[in-house]
């Protein structure tokens, strides 16, 4: 459905899929009112490989079982010393070896330059076909430091700054890997024109509002 001014009129808001609750509370406060989402806890397969596909392939499942918009996301953690791993299996790393263990892997290695990667990627319906986003922010993997309570935020530190992830005000840690990937995500939800209806909007409009 086009309309003749206003672009393109999506039936529904965005959901975004993620089991895990730490992200969601980003991507709220990174989109906030720009686009009108609501979210669904559901820990999709993932498949092995790179992070772009991976993602892509987490947005198809995602709209087949939503039949609707949704926004899914895969975030890496990188170390360059081991050729970009743990990168996308970083969660399985860190509920096996921990904080201490990634630290103690890296000891072999001089080099402890990392990449935090998010990959978002958004898909229309079941048959469209996904596109992703990717944010990236480099810096090193350090000894843990800080509140442990999001995932590797206390072992990663970003170039530029004397504080891991964890140690950061959380509105300053937000201008990292995900809000660059949103940022890319909200410019072309404006290009595309895309207006989601909410059952508030559409009431409005049933309304003559
Ligand atoms: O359902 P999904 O969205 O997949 O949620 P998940 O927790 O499984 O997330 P991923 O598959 O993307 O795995 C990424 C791992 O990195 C962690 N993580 C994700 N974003 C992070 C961030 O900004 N800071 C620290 N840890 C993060 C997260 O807790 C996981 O252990
Ligand atoms: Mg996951």
């Amino acid at each position: 459905k086009t309309t003749a001014a206003t672009g393109v009129v999506v039936s529904r808001p965005v959901t975004c899929v993620t089991g895990n609750a730490k992200k969601l509370e980003e991507v709220r406060a990174i989109l906030g009112q720009t686009v009108p989402f609501q979210s669904l806890k559901l820990d999709l397969p993932e498949l092995q490989g790179e992070p772009e596909e991976i993602s892509k392939e987490k947005a198809r499942l995602a709209a087949v079982e939503v039949k609707g918009p949704v926004l899914v996301e895969d975030t890496c953690l990188c170390s360059n010393a081991l050729k970009g791993l743990p990168g996308p299996y970083i969660k399985w790393f860190l509920q096996k070896i921990g904080h201490e263990g990634l630290n103690n892997l890296l000891m072999a290695y001089e080099d402890k330059s990392a990449y935090a990667l998010c990959a978002f990627s958004f898909a229309l319906g079941p048959d469209a076909e996904p596109i992703t986003y990717l944010g990236k922010t480099l810096g090193k993997i350090v000894a843990a430091r800080g509140p442990n309570d999001f995932g590797w935020d206390p072992i990663f530190q970003p170039d530029g700054y004397e504080q891991t992830y964890a140690e950061m005000p959380k509105d300053e840690k937000k201008i990292y890997h995900r809000s660059r990937a949103l940022d890319l995500v909200k410019s072309h939800f404006a290009e595309a024109g895309y207006i989601f209806e909410t059952n508030d909007s559409k009431k409005r409009k049933k309304d003559g509002e």
